[in-house]
């Protein structure tokens, strides 16, 4: 089928890395000493902590000393004004103009994450500094212009998504919307007048926050924390009137550490193995997004958290987007400062593209079909079972001891809705991995016959470089998403086999009462039902999302046609334009092929 991309790469920036180093505390001064530098305004040391390695050790290379070199680095004397200034308040600009931007500040716990993005009263912080230059470039503006301003705010704790601005807030949860991609489904979103509006809403919403007292951090936040504040620009002039919308998300995230070194049990240890699941997916979108800087169709895996999903544009999309690693200068921190410097440092490869894109044509309907398909027919049958069960039962089911049965089945369906639910992300995963290296080996396919064509002509070497260059990096991108695609059929497989020890589990719950058949439909039906739901909502939007791009297409190349342009003209006018026109040739659907 023809598509059309956007221009590919118009505006590409890096993402923005920035280092940030917070001062000793004063518990700190008294027990450690300081083992960071910052030289140059972009350097920075991490001096080994271990004092007593002797010369040979040293000039051996034996040292744990590191050397790392950012975009900005800022070192204890550095006000968050300073920060601001330098590293963000040119890219806050662009919000008010349309374009997006995502602030968001990376470190271990008591690093000074929500120093940096909330501050204090004699050092405000990034969200409240981006809010003030916002305003005052909406109030500075000469045009006849609308602006509009709202905000939300919200957390996501343990793999859950909380309202910030509600004062007991449920649980959210994200939904694909074809037009507007991830959206949480019920967050509140406020119209402001005035920076100082916000701030309020900012402090209340903080108030909210999981707070805990780690060894690290007195009140650590064991969340990760997104402000994103819209602006909409209504432009009025006599030709035209249209909206501008930018988007600026900011993130506090919770502490990098890992949970077994910030001393905690129980729910604790729950928290930092959700907190870090997060940042997990984080690192491998990140590492991805490094690969991508070839330029070419990496997959980055963006579904494995929530946290990864809502960032999503802030990392790929249309979005200039600054990392603030925050590290503490302590010796006794060493291993977290050298962790958070590598983290950025991988971080530095990622390109983002400031431009819009319209979204691809989901190939896999089919196999939801067949999966939805299939579920259906099992539901049918349990059902079946379970009434003709339910009307043999001889004598009705004791109520006190089917309650009783009921809540622990509650409690392992749960467990077992979480592991379903992780499996059809999983294939979800798969479809979009198999679906991007469709598209891989189609251009593979193009490459190849270009450069068999440039090398009967035989005339200009260049070209065949490129060409050749090309191929090679999309046949490393293959094998990547190959690999990556045999890691998710294992973790699919993984997921099964869990799958399997939690219905084993309820099997042996159950296996001592009388009614245990009963029971055990009643179960099976429950879960086939839950997976039955969720595909059959996917299906939905998939279903919407090819409807609505067919008929676009189809309307495009009416339009063309009717202009009596030729293809040749059309591709001319494409290339001058900067817009790819993929595949029209493998399967001409709609395309100037099967029009002509
Ligand atoms: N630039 C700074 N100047 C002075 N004090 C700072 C600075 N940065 C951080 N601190 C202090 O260090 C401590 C820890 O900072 P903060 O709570 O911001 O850490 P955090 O990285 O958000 O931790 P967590 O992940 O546990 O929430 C606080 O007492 C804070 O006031």
């Amino acid at each position: 089928m023809p598509s059309i991309k956007a221009p590919a790469t118009k505006q590409a920036a890096t993402l923005t890395v920035a280092v940030k180093c917070r001062p000793l505390t004063k518990k700190e001064q008294q027990k450690g000493r300081d083992i960071v530098q910052v030289k140059d305004d972009k350097e920075v040391t991490l001096l080994d902590p271990d004092l007593s390695k002797d010369y040979l050790d040293r000039v051996q290379n034996r040292t744990k000393e590191r050397k790392y070199s950012f975009d900005y680095a800022f070192g204890p004397d550095c006000t968050n004004l300073d920060v601001y200034k330098t590293s963000i308040s040119s890219k806050i600009s662009g919000v008010v103009q349309g374009l997006n931007a995502a602030i968001f500040a990376y470190g271990s716990t008591g690093s000074g994450k929500t120093y940096t993005m909330v501050g204090t009263e004699g050092d405000s912080g990034l969200m409240v500094l981006s809010l003030h230059t916002i305003f005052d470039l909406i109030k500075s503006d000469t045009s006849s212009d609308d602006f509009e301003v709202t905000c939300s705010y919200l957390e996501v704790y343990n793999e859950v998504i909380y309202d910030l601005l509600e004062k007991s807030s449920g649980h959210l949860e994200l939904r694909e919307d074809p037009q507007e991609g991830i959206v949480v489904a019920g967050l509140r979103c406020i119209k402001v007048h005035s920076a100082d509006k916000i701030l309020e809403l900012l402090n209340l919403g903080n108030s909210r926050r999981k707070m805990e007292s780690t060894d690290a951090n007195a009140t650590s936040s064991r969340s990760h924390a997104v402000l994103e504040i819209t602006v909409r620009r209504k432009q009025r002039n006599q030709y035209r009137n249209h909206i501008v919308c930018g988007k600026l998300a900011l993130v506090d995230l919770a502490g990098s550490e890992r949970a077994s070194e910030t001393n905690c049990r129980g729910q604790k240890l729950r928290d930092g193995a959700n907190i870090n699941r997060s940042l997990l997916a984080l690192a491998n979108c990140i590492n991805a997004l490094g690969k991508q800087r070839k330029k070419g169709l990496a997959y980055v895996p963006y579904r494995n958290s929530k946290l990864t999903r809502i960032l999503k544009d802030g990392l790929s999309g249309n979005s200039q987007t600054i990392m603030i690693a925050t590290i503490s200068p302590a010796n006794n921190q060493y291993h977290h400062t050298v962790n958070t410097l590598k983290y950025a440092d991988r971080a530095k490869e990622i390109k983002t593209h400031i431009q819009t894109n319209i979204g691809t044509v989901d190939i896999h309907v089919a196999d939801y079909q067949k999966m939805i398909d299939s579920l259906q027919i099992e539901v049918f049958r349990l059902k079946k079972e379970l009434a003709e069960k339910e009307s043999k039962l001889s004598v009705k089911p004791n109520e006190k001891a089917i309650d009783d049965q009921l809540s622990w089945l509650d409690v392992l369906s749960r467990e077992t809705n979480e592991s379903v639910q992780e499996r059809i992300n999983l294939q979800k995963a798969l479809f979009e991995l198999e679906e991007i290296n469709l598209r891989n080996r189609i251009e593979l396919q193009h490459l190849d016959d270009k450069i068999t064509n440039e090398q009967a002509i035989g005339k200009d070497g260049t070209i065949l470089q490129a060409l050749r260059e090309r191929r090679q990096v999309i046949l490393d991108n293959i094998r990547d998403n190959d690999e990556a695609g045999a890691s998710y059929q294992k973790e699919i497989e993984a997921n099964e086999k869990h799958f399997c020890q939690l219905q084993d589990m309820i099997e042996k719950a159950i296996s001592n009462n009388s009614n245990k058949t009963y029971l055990h439909i009643l179960n099976q039906y429950r879960l086939l039902e839950m997976a039955n739901t969720e595909l059959q909502f996917e299906m939905a939007i998939r279903d919407q999302v090819i409807h609505n791009q067919r008929e676009m297409q189809r309307n495009l190349w009416n339009l063309i046609m009717g202009l009596g342009i030729d293809e040749r003209q059309i591709m001319k006018l494409a290339f001058e334009q900067g817009i790819t026109i993929e595949d029209w040739t493998v399967t001409p659907l709609w395309g100037l092929s099967s029009m002509k």
